[in-house]
């Protein structure tokens, strides 16, 4: 053997090793960025307040307006909620029902988490439920040249908007609950009785949550459809605090209309609000605050003002409410008339 020979041996065997150790270095990798991924995966689903808060949760906070008539029921909501019980806000449809829960929520300083109540809306929709599947996998080389792999398939749990608040001792407003069915209610009973969420679904000793001590809920329900096919259950009813709104007063509703529509003056809104307070009372079908809000925003874009297009202002917001085509030129007229009656002169 040459010492040529003997040289290339070496160096192969020096490549041989250093292979070796790149892909040891490349398990330990491996194995260190799948622990961290857990590590991720884990606190994750732990969570902390912040990451638990997602978007989807709340919607955007609009502008409030707190006159002494809306400063009077708030009063009425925080002495309830300040003792724990929840607050349900029973009301005419657009009277101010989720702004002032979202405004008394928001104030309270605390997360805050929103429920649509809707037919549709399971318990699951409102706990949470195994709804994801993660995949782990290992790969170990524990003999020379032998990769042990094992992939594992297991349900991951996804917490939904009630467990949170609960857990987050937040302020939950489930706006229209009486639009749910009431058995995927029922898991409130226990929140507000004994302070325990329970989950369907979960095993031992995590199908039990401790509701945090700061949790409170404000619950919303028309008056209509509260008395309608989704009656709920005489218990939940029980265990909320009743409070019944009607529409603000004249003065209030001016300065709600002037806080959402810009670029109309305080004279035309008094008008607009006044003509709707009017329909309010000559018309059968529900008007509230947001169809003055529609109806100033639709005379804003409006430079030539004059009655005519003021009625059709008014029909057009109003219109959807009616169940049929002929009703429409009832409205029409019914509006018509209010105008003339009150002498409207929009500018
Ligand atoms: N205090 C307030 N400050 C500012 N805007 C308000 C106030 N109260 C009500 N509004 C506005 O009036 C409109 C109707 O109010 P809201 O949606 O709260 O009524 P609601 O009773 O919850 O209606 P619905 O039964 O249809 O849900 C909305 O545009 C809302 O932003």
């Amino acid at each position: 053997m040459t010492n040529g020979s003997r040289k290339r041996k070496v160096r192969g065997s020096q490549i041989r090793s250093s292979r070796d150790e790149k892909q040891e270095q490349n398990v330990r990798n491996r194995r260190e960025k799948e622990r961290q991924r857990l590590e991720k995966q884990e606190s994750h689903r732990a969570g902390n307040g912040a990451a638990q808060f997602d978007d989807r949760f709340m919607p955007e906070e609009q502008p409030f307006v707190e006159t002494e008539a809306v400063a009077q029921v708030e009063t009425r909501m925080s002495r309830w909620l300040d003792v724990g019980r929840p607050v349900h806000l029973i009301g005419p449809t657009g009277c101010g029902k989720t702004a002032l829960a979202m405004h008394v929520a928001h104030e309270r300083d605390r997360p805050v988490v929103w429920i649509n109540g809707d037919a549709d809306l399971t318990t699951s929709d409102l706990v949470g439920e195994y709804a994801e599947k993660e995949r782990i996998s290992e790969r170990d080389k524990y003999i020379h040249n032998v990769i042990k792999s094992k992939d594992i398939i297991r349900d991951r749990w996804v917490n939904n908007p009630l467990t949170v608040a609960v857990q987050e001792g937040a302020t939950l407003v489930y706006n229209e609950f009486s639009r749910t069915k009431p058995v995927a209610n029922n898991v409130l009973l226990s929140v507000f009785e004994e302070g325990v969420l329970e989950l369907p679904g979960q095993r031992g000793e995590s199908r039990y949550v401790d509701v945090h001590s700061d949790f409170r809920a404000i619950l919303t329900s028309n008056s209509v459809e509260y008395a309608g096919v989704h009656e709920p259950q005489d218990a939940l009813l029980d265990r909320l605090v009743g409070l019944y709104m009607d529409f603000y007063d004249r003065d209030t509703e001016v300065e709600i209309v002037q806080s959402h529509v810009d670029g109309l003056d305080a004279e035309n809104i008094e008008q607009i609000v006044e003509l709707m307070r009017e329909l309010r009372e000559r018309l059968d079908i529900n008007v509230g605050t947001r169809a003055a809000i529609m109806a100033a925003e639709g005379i804003g874009t409006v430079d030539d003002r004059n009655q005519s297009v003021l009625t059709d202002i008014c029909v057009d917001v109003l219109a959807s409410k009616v169940a049929q085509r002929s009703e429409v030129s009832e409205l029409r007229d019914v509006v018509e008339s209010a105008i003339q009656d009150m002498e409207v002169t929009i500018s």
